[in-house]
């Protein structure tokens, strides 16, 4: 298992937002890989290093403690420590360890060694000062657990699994086009493993991977949050599971759920001894990982919107409107006031790794002029299946004729994929969500300068890298929140 200390970001000047609609996520300055004001870093790092003796260079002040935030995304986990100010004061980030358990992975195993094996990766002096704790998670990726040990009670369905064989039964009970009338909701997923003769119903347990990792650390089972909730049909405006899915026999699998950020009691007292953590260490609900992504990016004004470029192509635009189409797997969810509409495509990245390794991407990148049309037309995804602008669970990938110039299939794939993006926030504004007029990039793909310049040609916008591009630093502003909302 690999560890890979990402560089310590630089602070910037603590710049102070224009007021926001969105409460809390404007009150947090803005810090960026930026211009990195060294001497502060230097002394930041220093600082997170020693005990907390304060220094108004860096602003760790005697005492000030520190928030924790952990990605679980899809090809490996990250974390990232920050300060009331946004400032980070470590973070890193580890593969997935790959158990085979017959003909699978064990998910599960690799998510709970990652787990313990990050958190000692932090710097003890780091996890002493550690105040509250939060973890965001890939979407619909589920666990039917069992409601008195916490254990697995079958294999985890992944965020892209589709179980089409529930699809007709859930269609029969949900609204026309409901966010769960998807074959990759968790309402399918839970409808389809109640349906199995060997599925043990009666201790049975609905949780998603980042409720079911931030269990391990706080020990009371059954809580989510309501982004996580969403595709299992939560519904976020009314605060509520609604009475089409609370009269179904299954509902009585459900979690709780409560917003992201919020504190659900402190950490386990054998966390607590194993890692030196403060008895005080609160854990948070999470949310899941685009939605950390866009929290990292600090877009806080209607028609912004996050791309995160990861293993998939997750969007998420800033919206005054609530949409949700199932019929093009478009989706609303709830952030404060406001609406984070999207949906998530199964292209990315995950086949980018399929053919290039990420030394190879950065250096055919190099050989692409971005300001040129490819004429090559693609539709690259890992496997068969859509989930969005298009939701076709058959759809096959399209990634040929291959031309003999890598530099070049490499441009076709980057612009075709720059042409769904395109696709799908012209598909959002067409569903009357507020016009996007900015993209921040989160994610792997982020870095690629070349491709953001694709994607801004393609997009007829201006597209940039985000402030910060990791999802674990909008789980850390979770556990920042979820520690404030505990004080008052
Ligand atoms: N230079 C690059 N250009 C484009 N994509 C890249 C580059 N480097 C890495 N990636 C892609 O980034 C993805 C990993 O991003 P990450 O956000 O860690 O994914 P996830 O969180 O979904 O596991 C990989 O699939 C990889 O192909
Ligand atoms: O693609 C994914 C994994 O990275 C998830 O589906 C992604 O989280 C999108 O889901 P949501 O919009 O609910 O956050």
């Amino acid at each position: 298992m690999r560890t890979q200390k990402i560089n310590m970001l630089g602070t910037t000047t603590i710049n102070r937002p224009a007021s926001s609609a969105l409460h809390f996520w404007s009150s947090v300055p803005k810090f960026g890989t930026g211009l990195c004001n060294t001497k502060r870093l230097a002394r930041a790092r220093i600082m997170s290093l020693g005990t907390s003796r304060g220094d108004p260079e860096v602003g760790l002040e005697v005492g000030e403690r520190l928030y924790l935030g952990m990605d679980f995304g899809t090809s490996g986990a990250r974390f990232a420590v920050i300060d009331r100010r946004g400032i980070i004061h470590a973070e890193a980030k580890k593969e997935y360890p790959l158990y085979l358990s017959g003909e699978t992975y064990d998910w599960v195993s690799s998510w709970k060694v990652t787990l313990f094996s990050l958190l000692e990766d932090i710097p003890l002096h780091i996890r002493k000062l550690i105040a509250s704790i939060s973890i965001d998670g890939t979407s619909a990726t589920t666990i039917i657990v069992d409601s008195k040990t916490g254990e697995p009670l079958w294999r985890p369905f992944l965020y892209n699994e589709s179980c089409s064989d529930a699809l007709p039964i859930v269609k029969s009970i949900a609204p026309v086009n409901h966010t769960v009338c998807s074959g990759s909701s968790t309402l399918c997923k839970l409808v389809s493993w109640w349906n199995r003769v060997d599925s043990n119903k009666k201790c049975a347990l609905l949780l998603h991977q980042a409720d079911w990792l931030l269990w391990l650390l706080h020990g009371k089972l059954g809580v989510s949050d309501y982004n996580n909730a969403l595709k299992v049909g939560y519904d976020p405006e009314v605060d509520s599971y609604p009475q089409w899915l609370l009269s179904q026999q299954y509902s009585q699998v459900l979690p709780s759920v409560i917003a992201p950020g919020t504190s659900i009691g402190f950490l386990k007292e054998e966390v607590i001894t194993r890692f030196d953590f403060q008895k005080d260490c609160v854990v948070c609900t999470g949310t899941t990982d685009s939605i950390a992504a866009f929290l990292a990016a600090r877009a806080t004004q209607p028609g912004k919107a996050v791309t995160s470029l990861g293993s998939t192509l997750a969007i998420k635009l800033l919206s005054t409107s609530r949409i949700e189409d199932a019929r093009f797997g478009v989706y609303s969810h709830r952030l404060d006031d406001k609406w984070l509409v999207g949906g998530a495509s199964n292209t990315g990245g995950a086949v980018l790794r399929q053919l290039f390794t990420d030394e190879q991407l950065e250096k055919l990148s190099e050989q692409i002029n971005p300001l040129q049309a490819s004429p090559l037309d693609y539709y690259p995804l890992p496997k068969a299946g859509e989930r969005f602008p298009v939701a076709d669970p058959n759809m096959a990938p399209r990634l040929h004729p291959r031309p003999g110039n890598d530099a070049e299939y490499l441009h076709g794939i980057l612009e075709s994929i720059a042409r769904i993006e395109a696709n799908a926030y012209g598909l959002l504004k067409d569903l009357g969500a507020t016009q996007v007029d900015e993209v921040f990039t989160a994610g792997g793909g982020a870095k690629n300068e070349k491709w953001t310049k694709i994607r801004e040609r393609v997009l007829g916008l201006p597209v940039s890298r985000a402030v910060q591009t990791e999802a674990a630093y909008g789980a850390a502003l979770l556990a920042l929140r979820g520690a404030q909302q505990n004080i008052q």
